[in-house]
C-alpha cells in the first residue's frame, strides 16, 4: 500500500495558502505528519478524508486516484478520518452510538453493521466498556470511540488528526501504540505538532511541514 501526493496545493478563499505544491510517497503502516500550528497538516488530513477539495494537484492510492481534478476514482469509504476535535456525543452506549454511525456511512445491511461494530470495538480495546454511556468517558475512550467510528467502513486508508493538547503522556503512548496496532493492517497517517518518542517509534516514514511545504521527509531507516 502507498500513497503518492503530488504537486499538491490549497489556497483558501485565493489569499491562504495552507499547501504548497506538497509532493510525498507514504508507505504503508504508520506515517506521521509533524509541523507547527498553520503547517497545513489539517488541510493535508481534510484533503485525503474528501472533506476539502485541494486547488491544484492529485493523491494516489496504489496507483487509483483518490484525490484530483477529475473526482474521486476510490469511494469515500476507503478512508476513515479522525478529526481534531471531535465535538460532542450523544448519550449513548459505544454499540448504540456506532450503530447510528453505520448506517450513515451506508452500512445498510444489518447483520454487517453488527458484524462491524463489534469488530471495531474490539479493535480500538473497547470491549471492557462498550455497555457503558459515553457520557462517562474522558478524552483517550472518546478518541478511541471517534477511531472505531473512523473504521466502521474498514477503510484502507486512517487519518488522525491532532491530539487535544490535554492529553496526558500516558494516555499519548497508549493512542500511538494503537496506532502501530492498527498499522499491521492499513495505512495510518497521524498528524502532530509534538515530535513524541512514541509516536516516532511507531512510525514507518514522517514528514514535517512548514508554511504548506514538505520541510524534510524521512522513510524507515532514515528516521531521527
Ligand atoms: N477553512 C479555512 N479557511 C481559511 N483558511 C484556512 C482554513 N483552514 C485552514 N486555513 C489556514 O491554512 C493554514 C494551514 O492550516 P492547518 O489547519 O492546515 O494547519 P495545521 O498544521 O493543521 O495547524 P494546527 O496544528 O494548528 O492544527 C493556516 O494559515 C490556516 O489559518
Amino acid at each position: 500500500m502507498t500513497i503518492e501526493i503530488r504537486g499538491l496545493t490549497k489556497v483558501f478563499q485565493g489569499r491562504v495558502r495552507a499547501l504548497a505544491e506538497v509532493t510525498l510517497s507514504v508507505p504503508g503502516g504508520v506515517f506521521g505528519l509533524f509541523g507547527a500550528a498553520g503547517a497545513g497538516k489539517s488541510t493535508l488530513l481534510r484533503i485525503l478524508a474528501g472533506l476539502v477539495h485541494p486547488t491544484s494537484g492529485k493523491v494516489e492510492l496504489d496507483g487509483r486516484e483518490l484525490v484530483g481534478p477529475v473526482g474521486r476514482d476510490v469511494g469515500l469509504q476507503t478512508v476513515g478520518y479522525v478529526p481534531q476535535a471531535p465535538g460532542r456525543y450523544p448519550d449513548l452506549t459505544v454499540p448504540e452510538y456506532l450503530n447510528y454511525v453505520g448506517l450513515s456511512r451506508g452500512l445498510h445491511d444489518r447483520a454487517l453493521r453488527r458484524r462491524r461494530i463489534s469488530e471495531v470495538v474490539e479493535l480500538v480495546g473497547l470491549a471492557e466498556v462498550a455497555h457503558r454511556n459515553m457520557a462517562e468517558f474522558g478524552g483517550e475512550l472518546l478518541r478511541r470511540v471517534a477511531v472505531a467510528a473512523a473504521l466502521i467502513t474498514d477503510p484502507r486508508l486512517l487519518v488522525i488528526d491532532e491530539l487535544p493538547a490535554r492529553f496526558t503522556p500516558d494516555e499519548r503512548a497508549s493512542l500511538w501504540e494503537l496506532a502501530a496496532a492498527l498499522g499491521e493492517e492499513r495505512m495510518v497517517m497521524v498528524s502532530s505538532r509534538r515530535m513524541d518518542d512514541g509516536l516516532l517509534r511507531v512510525c514507518g516514514g514522517m514528514a514535517v511541514l512548514a508554511d504548506g511545504r514538505v520541510a524534510y521527509h524521512a522513510d524507515g531507516d532514515r528516521l531521527p
